[in-house]
């Protein structure tokens, strides 16, 4: 039996990681066997260009965004995501295609209807599940500061960043694999928020594996 695709998503410094690596350790607590894997990267390739990406020094249009980030994305499919969920494990993705519609595309203005068909080509399985992560930009870019300078993105203006949150309340507010988490509490809350929308959506998940 295929596998399910857990992935988080929201603005920077909302705490995803952080998220993603407590429900894997409790996930893999209850003897489910969990891959955690994340995007830009979770390949060689990938974590080649998200270095790239990321770089404060350089300069990547909008365009080159979204052409080196679905590159990231198409090898980490076929190596990694893929390849798991058709072995039945549990995939969890700090960040996939949502972040593209957010970051290129609201942050960036990339035309919508050309950042679908990329994102029909490239995303040939959508998550199961998708937490939007969510808090006010300037809480996020406090948090981000604590862990050291900042990167590429997180260097663009409050403008940028406030078009990528609301970005994502769009997609909470369209999708129905999309859960919206408020993303401001301290960690604990936002674990027990998490695991409570595990929970009405994806029971098994939450038992002991078989
Ligand atoms: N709920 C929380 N309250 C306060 N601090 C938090 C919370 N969750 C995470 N943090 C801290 O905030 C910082 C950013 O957290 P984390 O790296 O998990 O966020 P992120 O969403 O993955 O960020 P980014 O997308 O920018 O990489 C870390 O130092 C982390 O310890
Ligand atoms: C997948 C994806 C990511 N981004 C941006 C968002 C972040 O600023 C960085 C990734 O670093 P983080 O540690 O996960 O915050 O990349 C993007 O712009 N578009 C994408 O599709």
């Amino acid at each position: 039996m295929t596998g399910l695709f857990i992935t988080f998503e929201g603005p920077e410094g909302a705490g995803k990681t952080t998220q993603v690596t407590r429900l894997a350790e409790r996930l893999g607590g209850l003897g489910h066997d969990v891959v955690v894997t994340r995007e830009p990267g979770g390949t060689k390739g990938g974590e080649a260009i998200r270095t790239a990406l990321l770089d404060p020094q350089a300069d990547w249009s909008p365009l080159a965004e979204l052409l080196m980030m679905n590159a990231a994305r198409d090898v980490h499919l076929r190596e990694v995501v893929l390849p798991a969920l058709a072995a039945g494990k549990t995939v969890i993705s700090d960040r996939f295609c949502d972040s593209t519609r957010a970051y290129q595309g609201g942050g960036g203005g990339m035309d919508q209807d050309f950042l679908m068909q990329v994102e029909k080509a490239v995303c040939t399985r959508m998550p199961d599940l998708t937490f939007i992560f969510d808090l006010p930009v300037a809480a996020g870019l406090s948090r981000a500061d604590g862990r050291g300078a900042r990167d590429r993105f997180e260097q663009k203006g409050d403008a940028y960043h406030e078009a990528v949150r609301a970005a994502f309340q769009k997609i909470a507010d369209q999708e129905t694999r999309a859960e919206q988490i408020f993303a401001g509490g301290d960690i604990e809350d936002v674990e027990k928020a998490v695991w409570a929308v595990l929970e009405e959506r994806l029971p098994d998940l939450t038992k002991a594996a078989p």
